[in-house]
């Protein structure tokens, strides 16, 4: 998959469940209950020693969930990401580094963004899906309708302080691809296995995410040296 698959698989859930997993074998019944709940893709945050290995759970027991890692801060991690099976990595930062790598081993990486020197960062390398971290901390949507000006054609994963409160407000900009959160699949709710509670948090968020699907048609851009000034 490259970066624009990733992108319309993103706009098709709306939400990406940010998972933090200390316990590998959890990962079957997690991936279940977010296929269940209708959200069948997970960002599982490389902050655990069992990240690899749920990715690689996830991908064998549950195909249908689209995987990808989180956290990955250097190159030797998203190395272990696309080994384990993901198919996507995103990051908090940019570093230019796990940038080039993922280019290089055709793993689509979403690097993270805070500033506007962070987005020419990224748009100098052709990246023009971004995740926003810390969404709400560093100016929420007042600074994502800000940046799309200037900007216009980047698209943005918000993430960190997103909750059914705030989600449809993101949702509803054209330029957010889909909303992140751990708020769907708790480190808590998944360590006292309570997969029924995870599968209704998917089902509502996607319910929550539902009007605002149609509005994000597929998006088909042109790599940027082919593109007209
Ligand atoms: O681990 C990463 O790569 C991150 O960038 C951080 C996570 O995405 C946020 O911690 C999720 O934020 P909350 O939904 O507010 O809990």
């Amino acid at each position: 998959m490259n970066h624009q698959d990733i992108e319309n698989r993103l706009r098709e859930t709306g939400v990406v469940p940010v998972v933090t997993i200390r316990n590998a074998t959890d990962a079957p019944a997690l991936g279940a209950a977010l296929a269940a709940g209708g959200l069948p893709i997970a960002e599982i945050t490389f902050r655990t020693d069992a990240a690899a290995e749920a990715i690689a759970q996830l991908r064998r027991y549950t195909p249908e969930v689209l995987v990808g890692a989180g956290t990955v801060l250097d190159v030797p991690t998203l190395q272990a990401a696309q080994r384990a099976g993901a198919v996507f990595a995103v990051a908090p930062g940019l570093n230019p580094e796990v940038v080039d790598a993922g280019r290089e081993l055709g793993l689509p990486v979403i690097p993270g963004v805070s500033s506007p020197t962070d987005i020419e960062a990224a748009l100098a390398r052709d990246i023009t899906l971004v995740k926003f971290f810390p969404a709400e901390a560093a100016g929420g949507l007042a600074f994502l309708k800000a940046v799309s000006a200037p900007y216009a054609g980047v698209s943005f994963m918000p993430t960190g302080g997103i909750t059914p409160a705030n989600l449809s407000d993101y949702l509803a900009q054209p330029f957010v691809a889909a909303c992140g959160g751990s708020w769907i699949a708790t480190e808590k709710a998944i360590a006292e296995q309570r997969f029924d509670d995870i599968a209704a948090a998917a089902r509502t968020a996607r319910a929550l995410a539902a009007p605002f699907r149609s509005t994000h048609p597929t998006v088909t851009r042109a790599p940027l040296e082919t593109r007209s000034a």
